[in-house]
């Protein structure tokens, strides 16, 4: 028999790697993903690069795959150079109206356009869009206190449906519009977990900057329940900007999403991994 080589074996372990994925390739054709991408998780262009050829793969093997990203870095920045001084409360940013338009110059015209751009590189139809679009995300004032901060309260995601028909990619920025013509600032996770649920969908990606989420000790909890998430939120485990994402997460199972998963977005091929492989990364909430 011939001598394998290094180079062969490798070419070996990439052909069974494929052959591995059938299952989950089959499981997945016509499947509705919801991707949340924070403003965290994006990082260099590279790594931009391999969220965006990682989505084009998706879509290819028929998944429906929509992003719905975040921003919360860029607008930081964005704010700072103009002056503006920002502050949050319990994770919202205090957003009057010279901040919305700033947040909505960032998110749709900058971070929205750099991710559409990225998938189109890679050979996929991209289109961006907002909570805006279409009716898509109608919202409520959260809380006078906030100003233009918006709670999703009615969603009209038939434009979506519209765009996985035609092949397409949505690219969603998480702004809404309000029932008197205002524009609301959305958290990134909170319009994703509305549009996940609005579509029933398969999966929602939670992607962020930790592998998921860690218990008292710092290991990564890999299946959670609600119970579990009580318990530890309630004792300060869960904090920070870990908080609405598993609020987000479990609103979202309420509200009919198959199963949600926070995983670490900058680690290589994190998607592809979670949905078609044995290695599922992050945490996984499902439904009962
Ligand atoms: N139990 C926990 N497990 C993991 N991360 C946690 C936990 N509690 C708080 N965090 C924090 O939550 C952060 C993720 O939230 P955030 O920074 O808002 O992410 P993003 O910008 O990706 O939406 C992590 O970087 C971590 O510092
Ligand atoms: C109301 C509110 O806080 N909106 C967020 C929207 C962007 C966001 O959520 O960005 P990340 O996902 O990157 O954190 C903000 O203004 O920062």
């Amino acid at each position: 028999m011939k001598k394998q080589t290094a180079m062969n074996r490798d070419w070996i372990a990439t052909a069974r790697t494929l052959s591995e994925a059938l299952p989950y390739l089959q499981r997945y054709t016509g499947a509705i993903v919801v991707i949340k991408f924070g403003g965290h998780a994006m990082g260099d262009d590279a790594e931009m690069e391999s969220f965006a050829r990682d989505v084009v793969l998706m879509r290819q093997v028929g998944v429906n795959p929509v992003i719905v990203h975040g921003g919360g870095p860029m607008i930081n920045e964005m704010l700072a150079k103009l002056g503006v001084e920002s502050a949050f409360v319990n994770g919202k940013r205090v957003t009057d109206a010279a901040t919305v338009e700033v947040v909505e110059m960032v998110l749709s015209g900058r971070v929205n356009k750099r991710i559409v751009q990225a998938i189109n590189s890679q050979g996929g139809k991209a289109v961006g869009l907002s909570g805006k679009d279409a009716g898509m995300m109608v919202c409520n004032q959260t809380d006078p206190a906030l100003g233009f901060v918006g709670t999703p309260a009615e969603m009209n995601p038939a434009v979506l449906h519209q765009l996985f028909e035609a092949g397409m990619i949505p690219v969603v920025a998480p702004l809404g519009s309000g029932r008197a013509g205002e524009t609301f600032n959305v958290n990134g996770d909170t319009a994703a977990g509305a549009v996940a649920a609005a579509l029933k969908a398969d999966r929602l990606l939670l992607l962020t900057d930790v592998a998921g989420v860690k218990d008292a000790s710092g290991e990564v909890v890999t299946e959670l329940t609600p119970e579990h998430i009580a318990e530890l939120t309630e004792a300060g485990v869960i904090a920070g900007g870990m908080i609405p994402k598993t609020e987000t997460a479990l609103a979202a199972i309420a509200g009919g999403v198959r199963a949600v998963v926070i995983l670490d977005g900058r680690a290589p091929n994190a998607c592809l991994l979670e949905l078609f492989t044995d290695h599922g990364a992050g945490s996984l909430i499902r439904r009962k």
